[in-house]
């Protein structure tokens, strides 16, 4: 008898999924044009295309409607895209509550369901940009420190002699990024390797798991979540490495309100100062957890780019030496003697043109139904993504499009008296790497990009670096995301001497 039950459920279940599926596939956003295959069948092979080819797909998109919205089926449903001038500026004028970058950013990591409430609101949005700008003003600070940490991570995961050592790119720029930047958010923990080691493995699994999760349908998220995301796990091993630094900042507040007497001038004490809702130990270690998670692999991809780069093009590496050396010499090492490494700036500029981290940015979620002024209205609830890569690799933007021409910035700066216009943390309608230009513009660009020219310039003086073949490693792509081949190595050895 229960054969019988169990096996009408499971139909009703079945034609449940079935009649909403053809309903989501037949009938939602029908008046937007598609890219890519569509209908029952083809919309799976729709998402075998975006996950593996997503730039084919974008591009193609990008081309056939400059000025409109377009969609294309990927692992999430129907997803909108967009990149004209117009639509952009749209976008950038509509306040949050109509277009939200934080809803957008919550669903694509599904941090509700693997953070927690809080985390999300505290991390992103206003408060971001608060406590993110104090770190920017704060940088010349902290400059030498986080140099120091930097060379030091170099040097442990670039152990090489005289001859040609084989070493995996990826894994070495993400441990020397989380050094770099762990030092600035806890110092001094930051300093401890197992810790930063611990915020690598992190980032790298809730990107994924957030992926994951947000394939499934919402009612079963929590469930799964449940069985796949160890973010309680990481907070545990976490929380002891932290847990005294934050108690100690937790009483003095407590005590002596937000101004007490020897208060330390770092991100904790930037991160009390804003709205942050954080009011125990356990609500910091997963603010900790989260200010790690758009910082690491963002910055670590960037950098691993530009090893490959510099693997792939070695005759730029002299041209970089003997930049860097001679601004050292005359004004010695600071974040303004950096700034003043134009050809650096630029090299590191072009690599995250030419590869980014994605083929598409800046997603924001509508909130209520929102019309462009070409008439097109997208539904509540629907996501619009940016077409990044198409943009940067359209010749109209840029001559040689395709090329990396490491060197194209500063030659710009040398002819415009306004130079910052093309520094590598100037975002534009033709560069949105860190986002298109906006409120939510990435506000750690300015620490990203002092973070990568150290290691760069530290790379640069101290090892030579060649491909182990002939071809740079392919790039992973796996639909909006995109990176660096995650093991591929290159191959390095301490300095020679000119011949
Ligand atoms: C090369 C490295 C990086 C890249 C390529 C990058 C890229 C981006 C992009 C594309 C956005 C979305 C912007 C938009 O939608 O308009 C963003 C936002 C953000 N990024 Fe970055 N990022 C990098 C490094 C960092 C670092 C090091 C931090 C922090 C330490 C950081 C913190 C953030 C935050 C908090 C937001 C959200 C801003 C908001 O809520 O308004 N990023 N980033």
């Amino acid at each position: 008898m229960w054969f019988t039950w169990a096996g009408s459920l499971l139909l009703a279940i079945c034609a449940i999924w079935l009649v909403n599926r053809l309903h989501h596939v037949y009938f939602t956003l029908r008046e937007f044009p598609t890219v890519g295959p569509s209908g029952f069948f083809g919309s799976y092979w729709a998402i075998k295309i975006w996950l593996s080819e997503p730039d084919t797909l974008l591009n193609e998109g990008y081309q056939k409607y400059p000025n409109a919205l377009f969609k294309i089926y990927t692992q999430d449903g129907w997803t909108l895209f967009t990149s004209g001038e117009a639509r952009l500026a749209e976008m950038r004028a509509a306040p949050d509550r109509d277009l939200s970058f934080v809803e957008h950013i919550n669903e694509a990591f599904q941090l509700e369901v693997t953070m927690g409430p809080g985390v999300a609101r505290d991390m992103f949005g206003r408060n971001a940009a608060n406590v993110m700008n104090t770190v920017t003003r704060n940088l010349p600070l902290y400059f030498e420190d986080v140099r120091d940490e930097v060379n030091q991570a170099c040097r442990d995961n670039f152990q090489v002699g005289e001859d040609w050592v084989s070493i995996p790119v990826l894994p070495a720029t993400a441990r020397i990024v989380s050094r770099g930047a762990n030092r600035i958010l806890v110092y001094p923990i930051g300093r401890n390797i197992e810790f930063t080691d611990l915020m690598v493995a992190f980032t790298r699994e809730a990107t994924v798991v957030g992926i994951l999760l947000r394939t499934l349908p919402e009612f079963i998220r929590p469930t799964i979540a449940k069985l796949i995301n160890r973010t309680e796990s990481y907070y545990k091993s976490a929380r002891p490495h932290l847990e005294s630094m934050l108690a100690h900042r937790l009483e003095q507040e407590e005590k002596f309100g937000k101004d007490w007497d020897g208060k330390p001038n770092d991100y904790i004490s930037w991160l009390l100062a804003t709205n942050c809702q954080a009011t125990t130990v356990r609500d910091l270690v997963f603010r900790v957890l989260g200010v790690n998670l758009p910082a690491i692999q963002t910055t670590s991809n960037s950098l691993g780019h530009s090893v490959f780069d510099l693997a792939q093009n070695p005759e730029y590496v002299e041209i970089l030496r003997e930049e860097i050396e001679t601004v050292v010499a005359q004004d010695g090492w600071s974040r303004e003697s950096l700034q003043k490494m134009v050809k650096l700036d630029s090299f590191a500029k072009e690599s995250q043109r030419l590869w980014g981290i994605a083929p598409a940015s800046s997603g924001r979620r509508a909130m209520k139904p929102f019309t462009f002024s070409n008439g097109q209205t997208v539904p509540a609830g629907q996501d619009i993504m940016v077409t990044t890569q198409a943009i940067h690799l359209d010749e109209g933007n840029y001559p040689g499009a395709r090329e990396f021409r490491p060197f194209r910035w500063a030659e710009l700066r040398s002819q415009d008296e306004k130079s910052v216009v093309y520094d590598f943390v100037t975002p534009s309608k033709t560069f949105a790497a860190f986002g298109v230009p906006s409120r939510h513009t990435c506000p750690g660009r300015f620490f990203a990009s002092m973070l990568i020219k150290q290691a760069l310039a530290y790379l640069v003086l101290n090892y030579d670096m060649r491909l182990e073949g002939t071809d740079r490693p392919k790039n992973l792509m796996l639909g909006s995301v995109m990176g660096p081949h995650p093991t591929a190595p290159v191959l390095f050895r301490k300095r020679q001497a000119k011949a």
